[in-house]
C-alpha cells in the first residue's frame, strides 16, 4: 500500500489535461509513443471531436523510483459542469491531484471549482503550469495567481508542457514525494467506492472502484449497498491500457469488476461494493444523480416512434443518467419527455441518437424542474413539463432551482457581464480581483435562466474572455407563469414555457415575431398569439396567400408538374399540423435561438 499513489488531474477545459496524461503514460512506458493515438484517454468518438472528457476513466502505471516499484493510478475526471457529480466521486477516490493551469490563460472558473472539490476531500495539490512552450505563456503572472489561490510556495509550481514533454520527470517525482499513500484497513470488511462505470457490449457493465478497506477477490459474493443487489465477482483486475485480470485487489488500490451486470442503472457512481458475508458500511457521500434539464424528444417522422423508443432504451443501457417517459403532444405526436444532467448532456444525447441510431429528432424548448405547491393540503408537485403545471387558481406557490455561478473575466468586461446576469435575474454576491485585470464574480441566479443561451451570450459579450461554472443551491419561490403560444386560437403545447412574469411580455413578443418569420403563408390568415391564461400578451399576423407550386410550370410538362407536387408532399411530411395551421419543424427549434 505504501507504494501506491492515487491521483487525478483537475483543470479548466482545454488546459491540456488529456495531453499531459498521455505524456505520463509514455514516460512510465505504460504506452509506447506509437500507441499514443492523438489522445488516449478520450476514447469515445464524440469526445475526441468535442475535445471534452465526458466520461471519467482510470489507468494504472508502474514505475520504479530509487529502486522501489510504485503503482500510480491516474483517475481521469470530466471537466464539464454537467458531470460534476462524477468529478466529485473520482476525486473522492484519490489522495492527490495535479492542478493544471494553462500558462497563457491563467486560472479559470473550472480551475477554481474543481480545486475546491479537491480541497474538500483533503487532496494534496501539485500545481502545474502547463503549455510553457506557447509564446503567449505568462509564467510569472500565472504563478502569482496560483500562489494566491492555493497558498503554496512559488517553487512548488512545476513548469511543464504536454507538447514538448517539459517537466514530466518533475511531475512523476512530485507524485511520489508529495502525494500521500492511501490509508485503510486491509483486514477490515470490504468497502470499495464505485467512481465510474462503462458499458461493454460483450461483457456488460464494468464498474471502476477504489478499495478503501478490505480486499476484493475473484469469485467473491459481493453486494452493491445502494441498490441492494448481489453479484458474483466474475472478474476483478487492474486497468492498464486494457483490463488485466487479477486474483485480488487490495486496500488502497484501484480496479474494475465484471459481474454480469447488463444495465448501467444497476451500477451507481458513488455506491459502495461490499461482501455479502461480513459486509462493511456504505461510504458516505452517495447521491442519486438527478436530471436537471428536461425537454421533449420527438421523431421527425411520426411513424418512427417505436424506433425512437428502442434507441432511447439502448442509450440508457450505457448512460444511466438519462431518464425518459413517453409523452404526447398535440403538435408533435408521440415522443418522450427526457431528463438530462445539463445542456451539454442533452446535446450529446441528441447527437448520439443521430449518429448511432440514424434518428433525426425534434427537441422542444428545454426547461428545468420546478416545484409547485397546491393550495389544498400543500401538496408538492414536480413539474418537468410546462403543460403539467396545475391550474394557477389552485396553486399556492411555485419554486424554481437556483444556482451559484462563478464567472472569471477581464476587468474590462465586468460591466457587460453584470448587466447580462442582472437581466437573467441574477444577484451579485461577491466580486473580487484575482489580479489587477482579472475579476471573479459570484452570482446567485435561477437555473432556468442559464439553460437557454446564457453561456453563448457570456462568451460573446466578453469576447471569449469569460469562464463560467455553477452549482445548485436549492429551490426558491418565484413569480412564474405559464406562457402559451396559440395559432388561430389553438395552443401549440410544444411551445409552452414556464417563465418569470417580468420576462413574459418580452419573450412572448420575440417568439411571435420569430414565428411570423418562420410560418409559411397559408391560404388563410394566421393569428400568432402569446398568452398567459386567457390574457393575450403579444400578437403577430401572417397574411394569407395562395401558394401554387405548379405556377412556374407554364406549358404542359406533366412529369415536371408531378415532381413539384411530390416535392411539396415530402415537405408537408416535415410539417406539423396544429388546428388548421401547418408548422415547419424549424419553428420548434428556433425558439431556442431567440436573440
Ligand atoms: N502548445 C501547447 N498546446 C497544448 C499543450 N497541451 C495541450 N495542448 C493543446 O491544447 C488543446 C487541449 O488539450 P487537451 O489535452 O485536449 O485538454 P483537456 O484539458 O484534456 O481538455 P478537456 O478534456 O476538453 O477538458 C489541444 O489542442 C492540445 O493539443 C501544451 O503543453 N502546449
Amino acid at each position: 500500500m505504501k507504494n501506491i499513489r492515487n491521483f487525478c488531474i483537475i483543470a479548466h477545459i482545454d488546459h491540456g489535461k488529456s495531453t499531459l496524461a498521455d505524456r505520463l503514460l509514455e514516460y512510465t512506458k505504460t504506452i509506447s509513443e506509437r500507441d499514443a493515438q492523438a489522445q488516449l484517454l478520450d476514447n469515445m468518438d464524440l469526445e475526441r471531436e468535442r475535445g471534452i472528457t465526458i466520461k471519467s476513466h482510470a489507468i494504472q502505471m508502474e514505475y520504479k523510483v530509487a529502486g522501489e516499484n510504485y503503482i500510480f493510478n491516474l483517475i481521469d475526471t470530466p471537466g464539464h459542469v454537467d458531470f460534476s457529480y462524477e468529478v466529485s466521486r473520482s476525486i473522492a477516490a484519490c489522495e492527490g491531484a495535479l492542478l493544471i493551469v494553462d500558462a497563457s490563460q491563467g486560472i479559470q472558473a473550472q480551475t477554481i471549482s474543481n480545486l475546491y472539490l479537491a480541497l474538500e476531500h483533503d487532496l494534496h495539490i501539485i500545481p502545474i503550469l502547463n503549455k510553457m512552450d506557447l509564446p503567449g505563456a505568462m509564467p510569472e503572472e500565472v504563478k502569482d495567481q496560483i500562489v494566491d489561490l492555493i497558498g503554496c510556495d512559488r517553487d512548488e509550481i512545476i513548469p511543464a508542457s504536454g507538447k514538448t514533454g517539459l517537466g514530466v520527470d518533475k511531475i512523476i517525482e512530485a507524485i511520489v514525494e508529495r502525494i500521500p499513500a492511501p490509508v485503510g484497513n486491509p483486514d477490515g470488511p470490504l468497502q470499495a467506492l464505485i467512481f465510474d462505470s462503462v458499458f461493454n457490449s460483450f461483457r456488460g457493465i464494468i464498474a471502476y472502484f477504489k478499495v478503501l478497506n478490505g480486499e476484493i477477490r475473484k469469485n467473491d459474493k459481493v453486494k452493491f449497498v445502494a441498490t441492494g443487489k448481489e453479484y458474483i465477482a466474475d472478474e476483478v483486475g487492474t486497468l492498464k491500457l486494457n483490463q488485466e485480470p487479477k486474483s485480488v485487489i487490495k486496500t488502497g488500490d484501484v480496479g474494475y469488476i465484471i459481474s454480469g451486470i447488463k444495465e448501467a442503472r444497476e451500477v451507481k457512481v458513488g455506491d459502495t461494493i461490499t461482501k455479502v458475508d461480513n459486509p462493511g458500511e456504505a461510504i458516505i457521500g452517495f447521491e442519486e444523480v438527478k436530471p436537471m434539464v428536461f425537454a421533449g424528444i420527438y421523431p421527425v417522422d411520426t411513424e418512427d416512434f417505436e424506433e425512437l423508443r428502442e434507441a432511447m432504451h439502448k442509450l440508457q443501457l450505457n448512460d444511466a443518467s438519462i431518464v425518459f417517459e413517453p409523452e404526447s403532444s398535440a403538435a408533435l405526436g408521440f415522443g418522450f419527455r427526457c431528463g438530462f444532467l445539463g445542456m451539454l448532456h442533452m446535446e450529446i444525447i441528441q447527437e448520439r441518437l443521430e449518429r448511432e441510431f440514424g434518428m433525426t429528432v425534434i427537441t422542444t424548448v428545454p426547461n428545468v424542474s420546478y416545484k409547485a405547491y397546491m393550495t389544498k393540503g400543500k401538496e408538492e408537485i414536480i413539474v418537468n413539463n410546462p403543460s403539467d403545471l396545475p391550474d394557477p387558481s389552485k396553486l399556492d406557490l411555485i419554486e424554481e432551482p437556483y444556482i451559484k455561478a462563478n464567472i472569471i473575466t477581464k476587468s474590462d468586461f465586468v460591466g457587460p457581464v453584470l448587466s447580462l446576469c442582472i437581466q437573467k435575474r441574477g444577484t451579485i454576491v461577491n466580486q473580487s480581483y484575482l489580479t489587477s485585470d482579472r475579476v471573479e464574480l459570484v452570482f446567485e441566479m435561477p437555473m432556468g435562466e442559464i439553460v437557454f443561451d446564457f453561456y453563448d451570450k457570456l462568451k460573446t459579450i466578453s469576447k471569449g474572455y469569460a469562464s463560467f461554472d455553477y452549482h445548485q443551491i436549492g429551490y426558491r419561490q418565484s413569480d412564474l407563469v405559464r406562457m402559451d403560444i396559440r395559432l388561430n386560437g389553438d395552443p401549440v403545447d410544444a411551445l409552452s414555457s414556464l417563465i418569470h412574469r417580468s420576462n413574459a411580455y418580452n419573450f412572448g413578443k420575440k417568439i411571435c415575431e420569430k414565428l411570423k418569420e418562420l410560418l409559411p403563408r397559408q391560404q388563410f390568415e394566421i393569428a400568432i398569439q402569446a398568452s398567459i391564461g386567457a390574457k393575450v400578451i403579444a400578437r403577430e399576423t401572417v397574411k394569407a396567400m395562395r401558394k401554387d407550386v405548379t405556377a412556374k410550370c407554364y406549358g404542359g410538362d406533366i412529369s415536371r408538374k408531378r415532381k413539384l407536387l411530390e416535392k411539396q408532399k415530402e415537405g408537408k411530411k416535415r410539417m406539423r399540423q396544429v388546428g388548421s395551421v401547418e408548422i415547419p419543424q424549424s419553428a420548434f427549434m428556433a425558439v431556442l435561438k431567440l436573440d
